[in-house]
């Protein structure tokens, strides 16, 4: 159990230092996984939110490094499975083996190991996950927690942060679109284009030990145990005005119906591109992101530049075209959202 005195008080008259360890934490996980500013900018506003999120990129950019960072800056206990074929949703849960008295034994699994104090849970891989398993981490995602031996199982702090390579297609099983859903972010992840960065990646061997990399990072520099709090606080603090309000329900009838809003993309036949996604649920997600996103930039008012900061990455994951397009989906719907970006009006 958790020690209900040693939890963080998030009071409204100290958000300004919340703040600034969130901003310190950024440039701590900046100096540890370089060139990665953005994708960064984006795990910080998911914490801040205590939201879910799924990293997506080639192989070796550092996913895991940056996730293995973002879990140490906020402390608490973690958990890391890899997602694999065979893995099972009973072997989140449990371990079964037979101990030296020749009796069954039952284990706690990776998820019922820390009890209520599980602060990040990582899914490598997650797309090489069977679907049952997909199953049970959207409940988690949704609900923060679990059944398991005819019991509920509460995981109030938990965050999930899972990666994906974007190369292997084959033997993958491909995210439910309800789980996706459930991911606040989803995040591209390139390699540094900064030639400075490139080097350092491959001549400085500071970078070649991720353990000790990772250990660089002030533990629990923003405790996970005040996430939740503060995530209400800050957008308790930070306002929309009608006109902001206005300009995201444009973007939202422009995703939703593109022809009606003159998008056009070449050689897409655009009345027949989106076939769902674009829900209420995304959208309200992209407003909370957009909170904190104006938060750390010091400000209490959303302005439009904070929502179209957040736009891709907290929509593009949740449209769903037509299958003639579905190969070419990833790049489709982010052209989609530049243009929707583009053609529609910010106050
Ligand atoms: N931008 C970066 N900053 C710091 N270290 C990096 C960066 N990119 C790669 N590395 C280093 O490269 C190695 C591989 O990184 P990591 O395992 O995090 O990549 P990954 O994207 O998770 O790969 P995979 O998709 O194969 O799991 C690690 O030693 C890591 O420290």
């Amino acid at each position: 159990m958790t020690d209900p005195a040693a939890i963080p008080v998030v009071e409204p008259q100290d958000l300004f230092l919340w703040r600034e360890r969130a901003l310190r934490l950024e440039t701590e996980v900046g100096r540890v996984v370089i060139g990665q500013e953005r994708v960064i900018r984006f795990l910080l506003i998911a914490l801040l939110a205590h939201g879910h999120v799924l990293l997506e990129g080639d192989v070796g950019v550092g996913k895991t490094t940056l996730l293995r960072a973002m879990a140490r800056g906020v402390g608490g206990p973690y958990q890391r499975v890899e997602g694999t074929v065979d893995l099972m949703p009973t072997d989140l849960i449990y371990h079964a083996s037979i101990g030296d008295d020749g009796r069954p034994r039952l284990e706690p699994g990776a998820l019922l190991r820390h009890g209520e104090t599980l602060a990040v849970f990582f899914f490598n891989e997650i797309n090489r996950a069977r679907p049952q398993v997909h199953a049970l981490l959207l409940r988690l995602m949704a609900e923060r927690s679990l059944t398991a031996f005819n019991r509920e199982f509460s995981l109030p702090y938990v965050v999930i942060f899972a990666d994906r390579n974007s190369l292997e297609r084959d033997e993958t099983f491909d995210l439910p679109a309800a789980a996706r859903d459930r991911f606040f972010f989803e995040v591209n992840v390139s390699m540094p284009t900064d030639p400075d960065a490139r080097r350092q990646l491959i001549f400085d061997r500071r970078f070649h030990d991720t353990d000790t990399l990772v250990a660089e990072i002030g533990e629990g520099l923003l405790d996970y145990r005040a996430l939740p709090a503060l995530a209400r606080l800050i957008q308790a603090e930070v306002t929309t005005s009608p006109a902001l309000e206005e300009y995201v329900l444009s973007l939202w009838t422009a995703l939703r119906d593109p022809v009606a809003a003159g998008i056009a993309l070449p050689d897409i036949d655009m009345s027949r591109l989106v076939k769902g996604g674009a829900s209420p649920r995304g959208m309200a997600y992209l407003v909370r992101a957009a909170h904190v996103r104006a938060w750390l930039e010091g400000r209490k008012t959303v302005m439009p530049e904070d929502v179209r900061a957040v736009f891709i990455e907290s929509v593009a994951h949740r449209i769903f075209v037509d299958p003639i397009y579905l190969l070419r989906r990833e790049a489709i719907v982010r052209d989609l959202c530049t243009a929707i970006l583009e053609k529609v009006r910010a106050p």
